[in-house]
């Protein structure tokens, strides 16, 4: 364990000081892309502006004889590509096993250092790896001269991660978030099921047997296998400051069970997910905006408890200090989207920067439908 007085020093000479706060940019999706898929690559310059983060992936889904390709193919599109202030770009590299994590790491941080926000990591096991990867990209950055940290990401996707995922939030001030893998947990933790992510109709519980028949009419509700783990890693970031996600839903043409899945993750605490095709785009931005609704609702109950302290009743309902800070979670969210969007600040009717100066907004609920 290293002092918390050197938490924050640089783990190599010359390499830029760690941020003492993960920055708090949009990341509502996270859209995959394959590097190595000219027809796919193509689409990458266009997607700029339309999508919070741009990953370019380097592990699975990528074939093995195409892991060259889809590195260098992702450093062509960075040096090709302005991202605006509303875009990063992130990658996954291959696993901290396999034969081309090395070289995915000192060809990203040397050609486009400068771009990359964050490197996400797959298969991350314990606070170890994450210290690995840390001591690495500090030498990477001083030797490439880099002026900001690049963050790092890690996928939960095995049991040993699981069981030690507060550890893993905590290991670097590096730590941007935390992805879960359910693909490849479900696969590790020896699940029974054959999916990516979502949901599974023999999960479930079953209503008791009326008047004592077992055979008879019964409801069953289906019950959501990943919510203990997601629980479980959003105390963990948030324990340690940093953002949790949810990961990838595999089923692409059932965008309702996808919208679910996404929204159970957000109500849970995630601030973002994976998209994987362009269809999940929408469905990410839509379920990770908070609605026109709450954030009325939540402007209501700030102006109702005035100091922000004691009890008051709003609609029949008691508010209080608690459901205040609730509330200020949903504007806080409303106030850094609409920093970027000026359909979301219209829809939410967050002040432009020069009423900001002036004095709060107020009379806003007729506006935000
Ligand atoms: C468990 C995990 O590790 S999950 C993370 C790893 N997996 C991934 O990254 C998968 C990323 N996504 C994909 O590979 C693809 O979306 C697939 C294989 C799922 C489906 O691809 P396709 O069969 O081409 O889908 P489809 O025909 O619907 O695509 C429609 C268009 O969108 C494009 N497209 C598909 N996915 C993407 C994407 N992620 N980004 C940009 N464009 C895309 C296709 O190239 C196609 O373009 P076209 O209209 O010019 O022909
Ligand atoms: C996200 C991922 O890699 C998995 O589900 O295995
Ligand atoms: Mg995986």
């Amino acid at each position: 364990m290293r002092s918390p007085k050197d938490f924050f020093g640089p783990l190599a000479v010359g390499a830029p000081a760690p941020v003492r706060e993960v920055p708090a940019r949009p990341s509502r999706m996270i859209h995959f892309f394959d590097p190595s898929n000219e027809k796919m690559a193509a689409k990458v310059p266009g997607m700029v502006g339309t999508v919070d983060v741009l990953l370019g992936n380097l592990e699975d889904a990528v074939k093995a004889d195409r892991k060259e390709a889809a590195r260098q193919g992702l450093v062509d599109i960075a040096k090709a590509t302005d991202f605006g202030d509303s875009t990063q770009l992130w990658t996954r590299i291959n696993s901290l096993d396999s034969p081309w994590v090395l070289d995915d790491l000192i060809t990203l941080v040397t050609e486009i250092g400068d771009k990359l926000d964050v490197i996400m990591v797959p298969k991350v096991q314990g606070p170890e790896d994450i210290h690995y990867v840390d001591r690495i990209l500090a030498q990477l950055e001083a030797r490439a001269g880099l002026k900001r940290p690049i963050l790092v990401h890690a996928i939960l996707e095995t049991a040993r991660g699981m069981a030690n995922v507060e550890e893993i939030a905590g290991a670097s001030p590096r730590m941007q978030g935390i992805s879960l893998g359910p693909a490849d947990l479900a696969a590790d933790r020896r699940m029974k099921t054959t999916r990516v992510g979502g949901g599974h109709p023999g999960y479930l519980v079953r209503q008791d047997p009326i008047d004592g028949n077992i055979e008879g009419d019964r409801r069953t509700y289906q019950q959501d296998l990943w919510h203990y783990t997601i629980a479980r890693m959003v105390d963990a970031c948030a324990m340690h400051g940093i953002f949790p996600y949810y990961g990838p839903f595999g089923d692409i043409k059932d965008v309702v069970a996808c919208e679910d899945q996404f929204r159970n993750a957000f109500l849970l605490g995630c601030v973002g997910t994976w998209s994987l095709h362009p269809v999940q785009v929408d469905i990410a931005k839509r379920v990770f905006s908070p609605s026109a609704e709450d954030v009325a609702h939540a402007r209501r109950v700030k102006e109702a408890m005035g100091d922000g302290t004691g009890a008051v009743m709003l609609d029949g309902k008691m508010e209080d200090d608690a459901s205040l800070k609730q509330c200020l979670v949903i504007l806080e969210l409303a106030e850094r989207l609409s920093a970027n969007d000026p359909e979301l600040a219209s829809l939410y009717a967050v002040p432009s920067p020069s009423e900001a100066t002036g004095t709060e907004a107020t009379g806003t609920e007729g506006e935000a439908s």
